[in-house]
């Protein structure tokens, strides 16, 4: 096991693009969020998009804000004037979180409007009277895109050989869930999960074994979560993280010592092994210790000594830094 260095760990590893999906020539339904309070209006924008996509109306502002949270829209069609707030601010506040990149379309009374919906981070804008083709084949056009890089997206946060999330991916979650544990004061534990002596199990049974093992791996370590908020990622060569939101260190050990059941129930075999004869792993176990501003890389730091005393003290085994 190499331990990483701190500078290594905001290193995004080369993106691995297995397949990529052809354009879609008719684009598939989406999600669209209609934002305005005139009801004859939704209505008639309900008719034109409803047929091909699901339909939802806020009529203010803070509705939407909401709704967005709460249903996570593809596409938002926004008026300017809305009865608490105005559609800019709206769409200002969206940009500014992660709705960065859903596509938000002004709906203006004019083209003298459109500056202010450019500055306000808008995508695109259509003015009333809509013309309900305009307004069909816009909306299209920008779910095509946004599907599109959906796609790129969820491939560059994939690791090809292994089929689970990759480094990049685990890095930008880290950062997040340290962000909100510290801001709540939740508990959230890092397991960082290493293969025994995998280079004699290369060296023996030939690299497309040691793949083939480490996809298998990976599957069952996935199949140990249990809570949509858990996640893994392959964080280096035969090296796993996980982050388990919400949980605090004695019941991540718990985790840990059901991700090593089911790699002892897995029983590949490992005759070049010094610690068993099948496949074995070691555990770091860390919890953040978020009342003192702990940053993710301090957690990794100490999931990852701990990493070295389970490895250490003979490997095949958990070590909590929380002990
Ligand atoms: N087959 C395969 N092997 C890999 C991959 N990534 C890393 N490895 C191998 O994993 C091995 C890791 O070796 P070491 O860091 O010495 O660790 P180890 O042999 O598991 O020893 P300990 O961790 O101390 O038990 C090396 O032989 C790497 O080539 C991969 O994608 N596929």
């Amino acid at each position: 096991m190499r331990r990483p260095a701190k500078s290594d760990i905001n290193v995004a590893e080369d993106l691995q693009v297995v397949d990529f999906p052809f354009p879609e020539s008719e684009p598939r339904s989406g999600r669209v969020l209609l934002v305005d309070d005139d009801s004859q209006l939704t209505e008639l924008l309900t008719r034109i998009l409803g047929t091909r996509h699901e339909v939802l109306i806020a009529s203010r502002g803070e509705q939407a804000l909401q709704m967005c949270l709460q249903h996570r829209p593809d596409l938002l069609l926004l008026d300017l004037r809305l009865p608490d707030m105005d559609g800019l601010s709206v769409c200002r506040q969206l940009r500014a979180g992660e709705f960065a990149a859903t596509p938000i379309i002004f709906i203006t009374a004019g083209s003298e409007e459109e500056t202010a919906c450019w500055e306000a981070g808008g995508s695109d804008f259509v003015c009333k009277p809509i013309n309900p083709l305009t307004l069909m084949h816009r909306v299209n056009a920008h779910l095509a895109l946004k599907f599109q890089a959906d796609s790129l997206q969820h491939l560059a946060y994939k690791d090809s050989l292994t089929g689970i999330a990759n480094r990049r991916y685990f890095i930008e979650r880290i950062e997040a869930e340290c962000g909100s544990a510290c801001r709540d004061g939740d508990p959230l534990s890092l397991l960082l999960i290493d293969l025994d002596c995998f280079k004699q199990y290369n060296d023996g049974y030939g690299h497309v074994a040691g793949d083939h093992s480490l996809a298998r791996t990976a599957r069952a370590l996935h199949a140990c979560l249990k809570r949509p908020s858990d996640f893994i990622a392959r964080f280096g060569g035969e090296e796993f993280a996980c982050l388990l939101p919400g949980t605090p260190a004695p019941q991540a050990e718990r985790v840990a010592e059901r991700m090593q059941a089911a790699i002892s129930a897995l029983a590949i075999e490992h005759k070049y092994s010094s610690v068993a004869p099948q496949l074995t792993l070691s555990i770091g176990l860390a919890q953040l210790h978020g009342l003192y501003g702990e940053t993710s890389v301090e957690l990794l730091e100490r999931a990852d000594q701990a990493l070295y005393s389970a490895k250490a003290e003979g490997r095949n085994r958990i070590a909590n830094a929380e002990r």
